[in-house]
C-alpha cells in the first residue's frame, strides 16, 4: 500500500503501523507502538505531542514539512523524543571499546560506568574527545526538541552499563534532592536488545510510548521531571550499555567547568617515552572490584578487568607472579597487575611487555573493535614472538587467575554476552599488528586532544574547534 509516496504496512510482531519512505519516517498518533525496523532505518512511531515527521537529519517537522515549534513540544504532557540511528554503528563500537577498556564499578549493583573524569583520572584524558561531537549533537537536539536553546549545560556525561540482575524500578531523574538540578535526560543506546542482551525494555509510566525497545544507535531525549515517570526492566543476560547525558539550566552543575579544572593538571608532555604514547593508570582496586562491598576483603567477587579479559579467552602472565607464595592476600596480587604484564591465550604466551592490565585490557579490546574489519595492509607489522606456555607458565598463570577471578563462575555470568560472538578469532599477526594500530590510535587523539585545550581552557567550555585540526 503507497501511502504520500512511501509504503506502509502493519507489522504485527511489533503491534505497528511501519511507513518507509526514503527521507525518514513518518509519525502519527497511534496505539501501543514501541516499533523499530532496523533493517529499514524507517519506523513510524507516534508521539503524545504532535504528529510528526523526523528526517534523517533529525530535525522535527510537521507533515506539511514545517518546523514544530518548540512551544508545542514544551506544552505536551509528557515530553519525549525518540531519535533512530542517531549514532553510527562505528560511533557504538567506539565507544564500547572504551567502556570494555576503561570503566569501573558503578553507582548501582551490577552496574558499571565510565565517566569523563575518571577517562581524565587514569591517564587516558585522549579518550574522552570521541565524546565531544556527541556531546554537542544531543545539547543541541535537546535544546531545539525543548524550546530552550543556549540555555543548557551538560551536566554528566557517562558511558554506563547494566548486567545480569541490574534494574530500576519508576522513577524521574531529578527525584532526589542532590539531583534537582537535571532538567533533561538522553540516553543513547549503543547496543541492543535481543541480541547484546535480553531484559532491560525501558517503559514510560504514562504516554507513548508505554515501552521502548534499546536497539544500537537509537537514542531517547525526556524531561527528567515526574512528566517522564519510568523504569527498566531486569537484565537477565549479558551487558546493556549507554552514553548517558543529563542536562541542566544551572551554570554551577556544568560539567565542562570540572572537566577543564582536571585537564589543566596533566601534563602535556605526557607519552610514555617507550612506547611514544599516553598509557593508561589503574584508579584503586575497589573501583574494580566485583561486588563492591566485599571490596574490602577481596576474598570473594573477581577483577573486572581480568573477568573481561578472560570472558574473551585471554589470560594474563606476570614475571613477579612467582616472587608471591599461594597464601598471600589478592590484595598483592592486584598490585601485581600495576606492573608489566604479558597476555596469554591458550598456550601461546604473546612476547611484549604491557605496562599494566589497563594498558594489556586496552589493547585487546581494540583488537576485538578491529579485527572484524581489518585489513592486513592496514596491519603495521610489528616482529611477533610467540612463546610456548610451560609448566612454570601455567602455574604462574593460573595462580594470578584464581586470585584475581576468585568467583570465576560469577565474573562469567556478568560479563559473558548473550551474543555468542564473544569469544573471537584470534591470529597473532594480527593481535600484534593491532598494537601498533592502537598506539596509532593513541597518539593521534594525543595531539588532537592537545591542540584543543588552549581554546577549552581559554573558554571554560569544551567544544569542537573547526579551526583546529
Ligand atoms: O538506561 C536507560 O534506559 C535508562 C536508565 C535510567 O533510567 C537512569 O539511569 O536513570
Ligand atoms: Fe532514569
Amino acid at each position: 500500500m503507497d501511502i504520500f509516496g512511501g509504503s506502509i504496512r502493519f507489522d504485527s510482531v511489533l503491534n505497528s503501523l511501519i511507513v518507509f519512505k526514503d527521507v525518514g519516517f513518518w509519525a502519527f498518533d497511534w496505539e501501543d507502538d514501541m516499533n523499530r525496523a532496523p533493517n529499514h532505518g524507517t519506523v513510524l512511531h507516534s508521539m503524545s505531542c504532535a504528529t510528526i515527521q523526523i528526517n534523517k537529519d533529525h530535525n522535527c517537522h510537521n507533515l506539511a514539512g514545517k518546523p514544530i515549534p518548540p512551544s508545542e513540544m514544551a506544552n505536551s504532557d509528557h515530553p519525549r523524543l525518540i531519535l533512530h540511528s542517531f549514532l553510527s554503528p562505528e560511533t557504538c563500537k567506539e565507544l564500547q571499546f572504551i567502556h570494555k577498556s576503561c570503566s569501573t564499578i558503578g553507582y548501582r549493583q551490577n552496574v558499571f560506568s565510565t565517566t569523563l573524569s575518571h577517562l581524565i583520572a587514569t591517564n587516558s584524558p585522549h579518550l574522552i574527545l570521541p565524546f565531544i561531537p556527541l556531546r554537542e549533537k544531543l545539547k543541541e537536539k535537546v535544546e531545539e526538541y525543548f524550546g530552550c536553546e543556549y540555555e543548557l549545560f551538560i551536566e554528566f556525561t557517562g558511558l554506563i552499563s547494566w548486567t545480569k540482575g541490574a534494574s530500576i524500578g519508576w522513577h524521574s531523574d531529578d527525584n532526589r534532592p542532590y539531583l534537582k538540578q537535571r532538567d533533561y535526560a538522553a540516553v543513547c543506546y549503543l547496543n541492543s536488545y535481543g541480541v547484546d542482551f535480553s531484559g532491560g525494555l525501558f517503559h514510560f509510566q504514562d504516554g507513548e510510548p508505554a515501552t521502548f525497545v534499546p536497539m544500537a544507535g537509537d537514542a531517547l531525549l525526556y524531561t527528567a521531571d515526574s512528566r517522564n515517570i519510568h523504569s527498566v526492566d531486569e537484565i537477565t543476560g549479558g551487558e546493556r550499555l549507554t552514553l548517558t547525558l543529563w542536562f541542566s539550566r544551572d551554570k554551577s552543575h556544568d560539567e565542562d567547568f570540572k572537566l577543564i579544572s582536571f585537564l589543566t593538571k596533566i601534563p602535556l608532555n605526557n607519552p610514555d617515552t617507550r612506547s611514544n604514547v599516553c598509557l593508561p593508570l589503574p584508579a584503586s582496586q575497589n573501583m574494580y572490584w566485583f561486588p563492591p562491598e566485599q571490596s574490602a576483603t577481596y576474598q570473594s567477587g573477581f577483577d573486572i578487568r581480568c573477568a573481561r579479559l578472560h570472558v574473551l579467552g585471554y589470560q594474563l602472565y606476570s614475571t613477579n607472579a612467582r616472587l608471591l607464595a599461594d597464601e598471600h592476600s589478592s590484595r598483592e596480587f592486584s598490585d601485581i597487575i600495576l606492573e608489566p604484564l604479558h597476555v596469554v591465550r591458550g598456550n601461546d604466551l604473546f612476547d611484549y611487555e604491557f605496562a599494566n592490565i589497563l594498558h594489556l585490557l586496552q589493547a585487546v579490546q581494540f583488537y576485538h573493535w578491529k579485527s572484524p574489519e581489518l585489513k592486513q595492509s592496514e596491519v603495521k607489522m610489528k616482529p611477533t614472538k610467540i612463546i610456548s606456555v610451560s609448566t612454570s607458565h601455567q602455574e604462574n598463570i593460573q595462580l594470578l587467575k584464581r586470585q584475581l577471578l576468585k568467583d570465576l563462575h560469577l565474573a562469567e555470568t556478568i560479563f559473558s554476552s548473550g551474543n555468542d560472538g564473544e569469544r573471537m578469532e584470534h591470529d597473532w599477526v594480527s593481535f600484534s599488528g593491532t598494537v601498533g594500530l592502537w598506539e596509532d590510535y593513541t597518539s593521534k587523539l594525543w595531539h588532537n586532544l592537545v591542540s584543543r585545550l588552549p581554546n577549552w581552557i581559554a573558554n571554560q567550555s569544551i567544544f569542537l574547534d573547526q579551526a583546529v585540526e
